[in-house]
């Protein structure tokens, strides 16, 4: 099965895919000071982590690697229309994740209050379509990567602010079925799960 040196930052997604696929993965953790002798760092296409190996194929890129997924696990729309449509989903929630890493790593202590109250002018994007879709995913019937990505987005936003989806009934009801999942919710209730920090610098 797939192995990948994954970091904290970016790999969350990843795992709830994989683990609702039922695929076992091994996974190394590197550790900060290993990561700073600077050889893995050099080895990596882009200089940095996560770094995913499946059979011969070596992939970086979070979301390439999740693409990857979809692509293998019927898990990227029914047709090239709704491909395009979770392709514009996960650019979308990558625009978040990219806001939120800013505030966890350069301006948790005064950027944390006022990332929270702007919150909701992100989120209510995400809720719109979600409610118009009608189906409890993004796009089409059935979950695809980019659902799988907003999942673990929305999961690391209510450790942040645990009230944050209370006006976003159709968000809440999502994150309550992706949950509920039977293989997801093995892997939430996990050790394995319960102990990996949400971010590389510890803060959330
Ligand atoms: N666009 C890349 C970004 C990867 C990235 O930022 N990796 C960070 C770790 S994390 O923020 O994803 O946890 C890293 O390797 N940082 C170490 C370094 O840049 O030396 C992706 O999506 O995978």
């Amino acid at each position: 099965g797939p192995y990948f040196l994954s970091t904290t930052g970016r790999c969350g997604a990843i795992r709830i895919m994989m683990a609702d696929q039922g695929q076992e993965w091994k996974e190394i953790l590197i550790d900060f000071a290993d990561w700073m002798k600077g050889d893995l760092k050099a080895s990596c296409v882009f200089g940095q982590l996560p770094k995913f190996e499946d059979g011969g194929l070596v992939l970086y890129q979070s979301n390439a690697i999740l693409r990857h997924l979809g692509r293998n696990h019927d898990a990227y729309g029914k047709d090239g229309k709704e491909a395009a449509h979770i392709d514009m989903m996960c650019d979308g929630i990558e625009d978040l994740r990219l806001k939120y890493g800013k505030m966890i790593y350069q301006e948790y202590d005064t950027g944390k209050d006022p990332y929270i109250k702007d919150l909701p002018n992100h989120l209510d994007k995400f809720e719109a379509v979600m409610a118009k879709n009608k189906t409890g995913f993004l796009v089409g019937d059935k979950p695809s990567f980019a659902d799988y990505n907003l999942f673990d987005v929305l999961l690391n936003h209510l450790v942040l602010c645990s009230s944050c989806l209370d006006t976003f009934p159709s968000l809440k009801s999502f994150v309550e079925k992706m949950s509920a999942r039977p293989k997801i919710k093995a892997f939430l209730d996990s050790d394995a799960y319960k102990k990996l920090p949400i971010n590389g610098n510890g803060k959330q």
